[in-house]
């Protein structure tokens, strides 16, 4: 059962980061009756302690790291934020008025206003460090998730415990009821939109939006919820300075997350562990790549493959390491995925991530490559063109059908100046595997006539086809390329 308790009080003063992990650890084995207030409030308070108002010394730069503190955590601190929280929300919510049992819509609306009402009307929305609700109980502060999250946790409270936690890759609701299938949105999302707090998700609205995932979410378990608070701690104190502690202690409560088998439906978090891999490496842990990796087999497994960060936490990973083929194919990977929605204003963060690939990331490196001797002949490379262009045509086709333009005439520039770099050679490619293509599908019908069988459809992506191609057809093509070189100098 929920509660503030022998079991909880035990672990209490918290010394260390290996205690932080303890406790985490110890409540994850109660099941669903992990304690979701107790642990955020618990993170908001380490958070809170090591990242705002961190008095820096006057001498401190971003090259100096401050000498490692790791805050006490007493038990009677966390004992009264936990009273207020329960306290708050069981004397706002008249149970006797609902049933027993499953939440319905109207206990979920009633919750989220309890927490919405608690609010400060001041506008603070996009600052750092509001996601817990040691933010909501000191600063009545939340972030859009933090709302979100605190509307579960009352939940449990109150006893509901089959209130869960919703996310997509920028927004979070809720799904409850007995088979779990009732949604409602209980948050805001974005900026000068009407929050649509209590109502349901429906198709209509989740099928090829972003901001729903096409109806593929990750559906929380209580172990997720604790997973989702463990991601979103901030370790930042400034925009350029984090606490190593803070790094840390998230690094290892998602480790031991990982290793009990949390995180196995939940892609960003284990893209989150790989960028921390990437950080600071842990002894004997695998490398980054293979979380990023996991990341993508998780959304393709349990996802329909509908989910886009997993694509770009790899293509940044292969980035910041200079291996760019590698990269622009994981982009395009991403741009596959994105190509099945429709655009609209709530996708400003989707937007912004391909437009950095497409105006920040590419364009360096075509410009740089010749420079990196392992991609040197990035530019004579018929896979990256053709993964290039894959990457181009996902947004283009993302704009067909979208109730709101994506391109604008920059898009066209960043395109057109990566394109031209490429070796002619390598785009005259392209000709010779559509005039392949068509030789072979002319063969195919003719042979499938002969057979009385219906012709093959072309495979919806043709890219695929293209890179299935072996080495040898490519070179036959290159012999026939030569014939047909001087049909291009015509041109
Ligand atoms: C490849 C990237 C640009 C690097 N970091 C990325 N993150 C960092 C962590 N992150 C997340 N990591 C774990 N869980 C969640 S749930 C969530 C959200 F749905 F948007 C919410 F809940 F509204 F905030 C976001 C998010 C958001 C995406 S995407």
């Amino acid at each position: 059962m929920a509660g503030f308790r022998d079991r909880e009080k035990r672990h209490f003063p918290l010394t260390s980061i290996q205690a932080v992990v303890d406790l985490f650890s110890d409540q994850l084995e109660k099941g669903d009756d992990v304690d979701l207030a107790l642990l955020s409030i618990v993170l908001g308070w380490i958070e809170n302690t090591l990242t705002v108002n961190r008095s820096l010394p006057s001498n401190a730069d971003d090259s100096k790291t401050i000498a490692p503190i790791f805050p006490v955590v007493q038990a009677d601190t966390i004992e009264a934020l936990y009273a207020k929280f329960t306290a708050l929300v069981k004397s706002s919510v008249d149970l006797s008025k609902f049933e027993k049992g499953y939440a319905t819509r109207e206990l979920v609306k009633k919750v989220s206003d309890v927490i919405w009402g608690s609010l400060t009307r001041s506008s603070y929305k996009d600052k750092a460090h509001l996601q817990s609700l040691y933010s909501f109980l000191n600063g009545n502060k939340l972030d859009c998730f933090g709302v979100a999250f605190a509307v579960v946790a009352a939940c449990q409270v109150l006893g509901f415990q089959d209130v869960r936690l919703a996310l997509s890759e920028d927004h979070a609701w809720v799904v409850f009821g007995k088979e779990g299938v009732e949604t409602a949105e209980v948050t805001w999302h974005g900026k000068g939109n009407e929050d649509k707090r209590g109502q349901p998700i429906t198709d209509a609205v989740a099928d090829k939006a972003w901001l729903y995932l096409n109806g593929q979410p990750v559906i929380c378990t209580r172990q997720m919820e604790v997973a989702a608070i463990v991601s979103s701690i901030n370790p930042a104190i400034t925009p350029t300075i984090d606490s190593v502690e803070m790094g840390s202690l998230q690094q290892e409560l998602l480790w031991m997350l990982y290793n009990k088998g949390h995180l196995a439906r939940y892609p960003m978090a284990v893209g989150n562990l790989g960028d921390l891999e990437e950080i600071s490496p842990l002894p004997d842990h695998p490398p980054p790549i293979k979380f990023f990796q996991e990341a993508i087999d998780v959304a393709i497994k349990h996802y329909n493959n509908q989910h886009v960060y997993p694509y770009t936490y790899l293509g940044g990973f292969l980035y910041r390491k200079k291996r760019y083929k590698e990269a622009i194919h994981s982009w395009a990977e991403a741009a596959s995925v994105i190509k099945g929605y429709n655009y609209t204003r709530e996708d400003e963060e989707i937007y912004k991530e391909f437009l950095e690939i497409a105006s920040d990331f590419i364009p360096n490196i075509v410009r740089n490559c010749t420079k990196e001797e392992h991609s040197a002949d990035l530019l004579q490379d018929p896979a990256v063109y053709a993964d290039l262009l894959r990457f181009y045509d996902g947004i283009c086709e993302w704009e067909e059908g979208s109730s709101t333009p994506v391109l604008h005439v920059g898009w066209a520039q960043y395109f057109t100046f990566s394109l031209q770099r490429f070796d002619p050679q390598v785009r005259f490619l392209l000709d010779i595997h559509a005039e392949n293509d068509e030789e072979d599908d002319e063969e195919e019908a003719e042979k499938e006539k002969e057979d009385g069988q219906s012709v093959k459809e072309v495979p919806e992506n043709m890219s695929s086809r293209r890179s299935s191609l072996t080495e040898k057809e490519v070179t036959g093509q290159r012999t026939r390329h030569s014939r047909k070189k001087s049909q291009a100098d015509i041109r």
